[in-house]
């Protein structure tokens, strides 16, 4: 689905590159760790796969189409979601407005569908009191959870997720987790989480280590 194809990023100059000739392949149905020491370029590495930077060398290509092609606006518009460690959703709305916001804005099917977006956020464990209320009065665990739920009502099927159980407990990590490999499994998209955490890295189909700008599988795709 998602190929990446001799790489290469560097914020100052090339001799300063972060990874170069990065050849990759990351497919809808499995969720996918990134792994590696801070200040590897696991973020700038996500950066490039969302759409919000270009690389300096190489390219992306969904479904053999490179991003450029496709345009970097209708890409994150359509194709892409990303969910980040602090929730980034927007503040003194309910998480029933900052999912119509994203519907609007992407252009979906279900755009001002209310029904529609108390049923993502009720999926996710929401309840009726909660959905209505402003975002900031929720916990970082129902925070995430709406987020989550703005990732799913949109139609885009590459998800990326940066460090997104980094301010949650034990027990509501392994619930976003689990969220993310239903998302993944039951519809049909590919989940790409940086993390931290080796019970988050454990917990996702692939593990893929980023060490001194090279990339490598800890665990091989099948
Ligand atoms: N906008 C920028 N301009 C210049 N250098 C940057 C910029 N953003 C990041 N860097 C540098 O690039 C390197 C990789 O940063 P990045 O945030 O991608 O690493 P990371 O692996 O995600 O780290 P962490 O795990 O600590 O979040 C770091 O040395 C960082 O200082």
């Amino acid at each position: 689905m998602l190929e990446i194809k001799s790489l290469g990023y560097w914020y100052q100059s090339p001799d300063e590159s972060l990874f170069n000739d990065v050849n990759l392949k990351f497919e809808a149905d499995q969720t996918y760790a990134i792994i590696g020491s801070s200040g590897a370029g696991k973020t700038t590495f996500l950066s490039l796969l969302a759409g919000l930077d270009q690389p300096k060398a190489g390219e992306i290509l969904l479904d053999g189409q490179a991003l450029t092609q496709i345009g970097l606006t209708a890409y994150r518009r359509h194709q892409v979601t990303t969910v980040f460690q602090s929730y980034n959703l927007l503040p003194y709305m309910s998480p029933i407005n900052n999912l119509l916001t994203a519907l609007a804005i992407t252009e979906s099917q279900h755009k001002g569908d209310v029904a529609y977006a108390k049923q993502q956020l009720q999926q996710l464990g929401l309840t009726d009191d909660q959905m209505t209320q402003n975002v900031q009065h929720l916990s970082g665990g129902q925070q995430q959870r709406v987020a989550i739920a703005r990732s799913m009502c949109c139609d885009a099927r590459l998800v990326v997720a940066d460090e997104p159980t980094g301010n949650l407990d034990e027990t509501n990590t392994e619930a976003i987790i689990a969220l993310f490999q239903k998302i993944a499994h039951e519809q049909h998209k590919c989940v790409i989480i940086v993390t931290h955490e080796a019970n988050v890295a454990a917990a996702c189909d692939q593990t893929l280590k980023l060490s001194n700008g090279e990339f490598e599988w800890v665990t091989q795709p099948a």
